[in-house]
């Protein structure tokens, strides 16, 4: 008989593992069921893979930080070194998309890793999150999935953790690529490429085995009237680095800029400029205010503070973090 091949699925939280107080109820409801819950109700998947889980955390993934993000890591890193072909992520569609990223920037494994969340609490008349469960275990007992990076998938698509972005708070195909599209599809439960592993542009690897704390990174938005204050604040709360969700391709105001140059000259916090536009880039052309100013490329905010708190955290110079970011499509 035909070896199943093993995956172990990580449970963090989510609408996935939600529930609510009646069928019709798709907002307010709570989180409620564990990872075993949620295999143990999808019976089929015992022809799929022999699986093992782990609850990592329970929440929603308003709640998720930097220590959840280094838990899991050490935890699907342990995992990968040991004797399994692919890993399973349950999660909250919320920050999905920050996780997926950091994992594609930090594990250093070509084994598949897929990360699932739903749009619909598990008590929904057409609650998702079953379905979406079944196809992340099939991509994740799947040789065709290696190589890929981090997947993410809902709604019978499969996504690239490193360009996905959640578009819409009810949407089940919430889950958008932009001009990057989709990397396949689901037909009757089996997975259909669209293209052969690849890996974007601009992908990196950190070390962080040895990292107890990432450092903190303070997304600031950009929007008329802006009190260049609030520059100073994020730096007194903590900020060994800034965002800007700047206008347009980047942009932010002239006295905005003149505090941001103050505070790299004084305290050496870099600012990575970032587009609050749900599309397009934020080219250097833009953003070359002084010397602690970086473009993000085509890196939304929440991604960009990701790879500054990566940066920082690998100790790297003003000019190998702008390398980083040159290295994204469009920085
Ligand atoms: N659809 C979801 O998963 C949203 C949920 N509130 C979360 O944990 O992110």
């Amino acid at each position: 008989m035909k070896q199943l091949p093993k995956v172990k699925i990580f449970g963090m939280g989510g609408t996935i593992a939600s529930k609510g107080t009646t069928n019709s109820q798709t907002a307010g409801y709570k989180v409620g069921l564990t990872v075993k819950d949620l295999v143990e109700a999808i019976p089929s998947l015992e022809d799929v893979a022999h699986l093992d889980y782990l609850q990592v955390a329970n929440v929603g993934s308003k709640l998720l930080n930097s220590s959840h993000l280094l838990k899991l890591y050490a935890a699907i890193t342990e995992a990968f070194d040991g004797n399994i072909d692919g890993a399973v992520v349950t999660h909250g569609t919320d920050t999905i998309e920050e996780t997926s990223f950091f994992l594609d920037l930090t594990i250093k494994s070509d084994l598949p890793l897929v990360i699932v969340g739903a749009m619909r609490p598990s008590t929904a008349i057409s609650a998702d999150g079953l379905m979406n469960l079944y196809q992340a275990v099939k991509i994740a007992s799947s040789e065709t999935s290696k190589e890929r990076g981090p997947l993410v998938v809902l709604n019978d698509r499969i996504a690239s953790g490193f360009w996905t972005t959640k578009m819409s708070g009810f949407a089940l195909d919430t889950f958008r690529s932009g001009e990057q599209g989709y990397l396949g599809v689901f037909q009757n439960n089996q997975i259909e490429w669209y293209y052969p592993p690849i890996r974007p542009y601009g992908h990196q690897y950190f070390d962080i085995s040895k990292t107890d704390e990432l450092p903190e990174v303070i997304i600031l938005y950009a929007y008329q009237g802006l009190n260049p204050g609030l520059i100073y604040s994020a730096v007194e709360l903590g900020a060994k680095g800034l965002v800007f969700a700047g206008f347009g391709a980047g942009h932010w105001t002239d006295e905005g800029n003149n505090v941001a140059k103050e505070v790299w000259e004084k305290y050496g916090v870099p600012t990575v400029y970032s587009h609050r536009t749900v599309e397009g880039s934020v080219p250097v052309a833009n953003v070359n205010h002084f010397e602690g100013a970086v473009a993000s490329g085509i890196l939304n905010p929440q991604k960009a503070r990701i790879l500054l708190q990566l940066c920082i955290n690998a100790d790297y110079s003003i000019v190998e973090i702008r390398e980083s970011f040159s290295s994204v499509y469009g920085g």
